[in-house]
């Protein structure tokens, strides 16, 4: 079972303590959403469910062990991958390498050709570029490398920190459509988004973030026709 529950967490920089106490679930298998305005704190949270941000209160389960200190490394090894915000691609390695880079962590090591094959069958045009460098891709491509990397290290839960920015809607869709074939083989996924429409439409539940704090949450449907959310988000 991939369960993650965050209760009562809170985190910072420095003096400012920007995550105030949230309590947050997402069962095995399901898409959840964090939506919430620039500097709302999503990212912040991203970094502590990732292990690149100490907690300062409260705990992070995974699979019924708490998180605590564990390194970030070790919480791939534990299923949890992550597709960072700018993609943070190695820029003048080529789209193999950047791939086979991730598959150094634990169990992919042995099935790196298997993983590549997994990446190359979803994304087609990633084989086709296999020897390109990926800082020569176009920003789709490179989404497609950074999801794609994270894939190679075998997660149950995937956290992705705005996949669809600065993206063609063509693209964002053909990524999207990726992403909804990997749940449905039973990936946890929890998607940080600007783009409130998009993510709403695509998770089961969501959490609304306000400086820090959890503000709104509920099932993706509601949250779409939910006042608060269309006046602030969605501009209607
Ligand atoms: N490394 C850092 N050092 C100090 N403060 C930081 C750091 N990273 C983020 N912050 C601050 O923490 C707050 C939350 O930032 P965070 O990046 O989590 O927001 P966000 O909701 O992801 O916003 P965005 O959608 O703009 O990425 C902001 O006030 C930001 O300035």
């Amino acid at each position: 079972m991939s369960r993650l529950v965050l209760q009562g967490v809170a985190t910072g920089y420095g003096k400012a303590n920007v995550i105030r106490g949230i309590d947050l679930t997402i069962e095995s298998g399901r898409r959840v959403a964090l939506i919430g305005s620039n500097g709302a704190g999503k990212s912040t949270i991203v970094k502590a469910i990732n292990g690149l941000l100490p907690t300062r209160a409260g705990t992070i389960d995974w699979d019924g062990t708490t998180l605590g200190a564990m390194k970030a490394s070790d919480r791939t090894r534990a299923g949890i991958g992550t597709v960072p915000e700018g993609r943070m691609l190695f820029p003048e390695c080529t789209v193999r390498e950047n791939l086979v880079a991730a598959s150094t962590f634990g169990a992919a090591k042995e099935h790196r050709e298997q993983g590549l094959e997994r990446v190359y069958g979803l994304f087609p045009r990633l084989r086709e570029r296999a020897g390109q460098r990926a800082g020569t891709l176009s920003g789709g491509e490179q989404q497609m490398v950074a999801i794609g990397r994270a894939l190679m290290t075998r997660p149950r839960l995937l956290v992705l920190d705005e996949p669809s920015i600065g993206l063609a809607p063509k693209v964002v869709a053909e990524i999207f459509e990726v992403l909804s074939r990997l749940t449905r083989e039973g990936l946890s996924l929890l998607l940080v988004e600007q783009n409130v429409q998009l993510s709403l439409r695509f998770v089961d539940e969501a959490y609304v973030l306000r400086q820090g704090q959890v503000v709104l949450q509920g099932a993706a449907a509601e949250l779409l026709d939910h006042p608060q959310v269309r006046t602030a988000y969605l501009g209607q």
